[in-house]
């Protein structure tokens, strides 16, 4: 680094500092980038959004100009918190290295502290020479979300970075924005990169996949009183309603209201019920989002009892499809499923056993799924709470785009690919890109959801959140599936579990909250609630 690139970078990491004096650091405890971002009370987060903006425009320079997105969501948290999120690049750009700059950043106590650190972080990555940085915020429909905009815009502006303010957005659609934005002119043109490309892409790949069949299907949505509510009314203006007849409920937009513990995904998961205010129709399909809208799940009324389609069917159906797809085209093409250790063990054996397909298992968090999707020609990847996507490897595209057709059917077949293609998201789970998909699937399958939800039967299996007081003496091994410490209690579990027939059981540490995380699967009901309840009391 030359005298001046120095004085530049004193200049400018002095500048930082003073600037950061507006947003001071008042939260008492450390707190750490994990696989769901920065989770904190909101008055927390102020000063932890100006440093996030500081490294997104550091690491979008770094990235020859790539924007870099900055997400301000309230996603599952409680009234009164939010999550920070950088958005596309840490899931595939080295990863750890830059949580770690984060972390230090973040948590850096003392103007001489921040000096330090970001003066040892600009010198590792040569800034802030002029790069012409690019940082996108948006945030959701939370009320307080948007203050968290104006430290994020004033850490950019110190280091010139062009910022832009997309307000209101679902989180998937700021990882669309960030992925669409061309940079030095070699787009892969994945869509126009504005709200109404993102939603042009989606309705224009429905209306082709839906084109042939001859079905109106009706679905309620719950919203979960989120963004998905203003983004999927925008969406349906745009939806041809031959196609799909929508309502929508919980769509208060302002989810600090009571209502989202009643509603959403998490409550239905959490309770196995419907939200409160629903009451479930025989042979009406019903649908809940989480609050920033990446993640979705169906549900109905059998004769006798609540069924759910979590991410593990929606999986699963979504690569029931693409085999028929890619059979149909008459391609060669590898698909690989990707899961956690709480994908059910039946939906594992359904796309092992019946569909044929490898299953790779990893650890909790959408970025895991993600590059072990990488593996596959075509990786579909979803968590058991229904957050996940397909992944088309280039060679894949190229095959898809390039392929020689030889019969009406195969070019039917071709062309239904290219429009999953542009209907799935590209970069992370998309509660409304993923309904439309799951739509489109039972209209060509003819399927009810009840014909859906027989494609396996689960396995019953119960999870239990434990509070414990120190999360950390708890590690684990072999895609978090397995305890390494404390010493001795894998054995235990191990024990337990070869009591049960069908039994299957692991414990790990969250990674967002301070808790354990018991999971048991076991023949019955009951059975798999004893076998979780046991672990419980070895725990404690
Ligand atoms: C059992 C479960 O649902 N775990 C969630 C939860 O992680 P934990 O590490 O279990 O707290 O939050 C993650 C981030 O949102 C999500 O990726 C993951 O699936
Ligand atoms: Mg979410």
């Amino acid at each position: 680094m030359s005298d001046s690139e120095e004085d530049v970078l004193h200049e400018t990491v002095a500048e930082l500092v003073r600037e950061s004096d507006k947003f001071p650091k008042i939260c008492p405890t450390q707190i750490h980038y994990n696989i769901g971002g920065y989770r904190a009370s909101t008055e927390f987060l102020s000063s932890a959004a100006f440093r996030l903006g500081i490294i997104a425009a550091t690491l979008s320079a770094k990235l020859h100009s790539q924007p870099v997105g900055v997400m301000i969501t309230a996603s599952h948290t409680s009234p009164g918190e939010h999550v920070l999120k950088i958005v596309n690049v840490l899931s595939s750009y080295d990863t750890q290295k830059w949580e770690g700059y984060l972390d230090q950043v973040v948590n850096a106590d003392s103007a001489d502290e921040l000096t330090v650190c970001l003066s040892s972080i600009f010198k590792k990555s040569q800034m802030p020479a002029e790069k012409n940085a690019q940082v996108f915020v948006a945030y959701d429909t939370r009320t307080s979300s948007k203050h968290l905009v104006e430290p994020v815009m004033a850490a950019a502006k110190v280091l010139k970075a062009r910022c832009v303010d997309y307000h209101v957005l679902s989180t998937p659609q700021l990882h669309y924005l960030v992925k669409s934005t061309p940079v030095y002119n070699t787009a892969d043109s994945i869509g126009v990169p504005t709200e109404e490309g993102y939603f042009h892409r989606l309705s224009e790949a429905f209306h082709s996949l839906m084109a042939s069949k001859h079905v109106c299907p009706s679905v309620v949505v719950d919203a979960a009183n989120g963004v998905g509510a203003v983004k999927l009314k925008k969406l349906l203006k745009e939806i041809n309603q031959d196609f799909l007849q929508v309502e929508i409920v919980n769509d208060h937009t302002d989810c600090s209201s009571e209502l989202t513990t009643t509603s959403g995904i998490d409550y239905v998961l959490n309770q196995q019920r419907p939200p409160s205010n629903i009451s479930v129709q025989k042979d009406v399909r019903y649908v809940s989002f989480d609050a920033d809208a990446d993640r979705l799940l169906y549900y109905y009324n059998g004769s006798h009892s609540f069924h759910i389609l979590d991410g593990d069917k929606i999986a699963s159906l979504f690569a029931l499809y693409l085999l028929d797809l890619i059979r149909a085209a008459g391609l060669q093409l590898q698909v690989g499923l990707v899961q956690t250790a709480y994908a059910n063990g039946a939906s594992t054996s359904y796309v092992q056993k019946t569909l044929k397909i490898p299953v790779t298992c990893v650890s909790p968090g959408l970025k895991n799924l993600q590059w072990a999707a990488q593996a596959y020609d075509i990786g579909i990847y979803f968590e058991a709470n229904g957050h996940g996507s397909i992944l088309f490897s280039p060679s894949a595209l190229s095959a898809i785009n390039t392929h020689e057709v030889l019969s009406p059917a195969q070019f039917n077949a071709i062309k239904a690919l290219k429009s999953v293609i542009q209907l799935v998201n590209p970069a992370c789970g998309d509660a409304l890109a993923n309904m439309l998909l799951v739509e489109v699937i039972l209209a060509y399958k003819n399927f009810f959801l009840r014909e859906w939800n027989h494609i396996f039967a689960e396995i019953p299996s119960r999870l239990i959140k434990c509070d414990v007081p120190d999360r950390s003496i708890y590690t684990t091994t072999d895609a978090e599936r397995k305890l390494i410490t404390p010493e001795g209690l894998q054995q235990k579990i191990d024990a337990l579990v070869a009591k049960y027939t069908n039994g299957r059981a692991f414990v790990r540490p969250s990674d967002t909250e301070n808790a354990i995380r018991v999971y048991a699967e076991a023949s019955t009901r009951s059975e798999s609630e004893d076998l979780a309840l046991r672990i419980v009391e070895l725990l404690q």
